[in-house]
């Protein structure tokens, strides 16, 4: 009985990493899983209610932010991040059973999971030809319907897949852990509909999407001094194309704390004063639960007990 079950949209065929990461939030049979072809399909499912949550990469230690999950959240119906989870990736080239390392000439593979095994492909197969596929799962599901691995419509001969999915879409390893970065680890998480913001735990983040006012100079400065003069950190910040007009950029951010953090939420407010655009996209516990350093005169406590004693000052009580 799946009814009443929160549904989760993610990027499938089943076996993706991004699978990995709902599975630290739902287990099989806590939720239903809707795997979908893409990570803007896995977000516009939530706005749309074809799905109650999505899971979609953010952020990756190779590429850096996952654009099209930044992309998705930037604009649109808004969407908050209600959870964060880390996955350690690692990539098997795997294949239909009778292929052998020697004959792959074509191998299909996400284009993520491309540039994490480069230095991999270009030792062990230099003139191998990269054939782009949509998640790490879908190659192997089209090996699994049923084509052989030197079947000249399936277009390649092996696949870049997680570990894990090698056994479960009945393919064998032609070699293990290609990937050139042994600690590569991609963030996702949990995409769902504004309302309660998760408490704060005291290691949080909060992510932010701002525009600049036009023609400022500075103005970037000017924005990361509300950052800077509160003693927040920030942990990604990325420039995306607006896409209304040339030289047009929106600013993608993660902050170190809580939206209810004096600092944070001070913070938040000098953007608004000063930026003609900002979308808080959620705060929520960071995965490795490392807490920020608080400097001189940023704790809550600076902050309520500075604003008590301006009261003072206005009201000619300060002594
Ligand atoms: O979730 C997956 O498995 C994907 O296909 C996306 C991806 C690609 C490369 C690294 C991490 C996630």
């Amino acid at each position: 009985m799946s009814e009443g079950l929160p549904r989760y949209a993610y990027l499938g065929p089943a076996g993706t990493f991004t699978e990995a990461a709902l599975r630290q939030v739902a287990a099989v049979g806590e939720c239903v899983d809707l795997p979908v072809a893409d990570v803007a399909s896995a977000i516009d499912a939530v706005r749309t209610g074809d799905a109650d949550f999505a899971v979609v990469a953010i952020e990756s230690t190779v590429e850096g932010g996952v654009t099209a999950t930044l992309d998705s959240l930037a604009a649109g119906d808004p969407l908050v991040i209600l959870r964060e989870m880390l996955v350690p990736v690692q990539f098997t080239l795997a294949a239909a059973p009778g292929v052998r390392l020697q004959d792959v000439r074509r191998i299909s593979a996400h284009p993520h999971a491309w540039v994490q095994c480069r230095r991999w492909l270009a030792h062990h197969l230099p003139s191998v030809v990269h054939v782009p596929a949509t998640s790490n799962t879908a190659p192997a599901a089209l090996i699994a319907a049923g084509r052989s691995g030197t079947d000249a419509a399936l277009g390649f001969d092996a696949a870049l897949v997680p570990p894990a999915a090698v056994e479960s879409y009945g393919l064998v390893p032609l070699a293990e852990n290609v990937a050139d970065n042994v600690s590569a680890q991609t963030r996702f998480v949990v995409v769902g509909h504004p309302g309660d913001v998760p408490p704060a735990t005291g290691a949080d983040k909060t992510t932010l999407v701002v525009h600049l006012p036009d023609n400022e100079a500075g103005a970037l400065l000017a924005m990361l001094e509300q950052f800077a003069v509160r003693g927040v950190n920030l942990s990604r910040i990325e420039s995306r194309p607006i896409g209304d007009a040339l030289g047009r950029y929106s600013f993608s951010l993660d902050a170190e704390g809580h939206i209810t953090d004096e600092r944070v939420g001070e913070a938040v407010m000098g953007l608004h004063r000063r930026c003609p655009f900002v979308r808080f996209l959620g705060s929520y516990p960071r995965a490795d639960a490392v807490e920020p350093t608080v400097h001189v005169g940023t704790a809550d406590t600076d902050f309520v007990g500075a604003r008590a004693w301006l009261q003072q000052v206005r009201g000619g009580t300060a002594t």
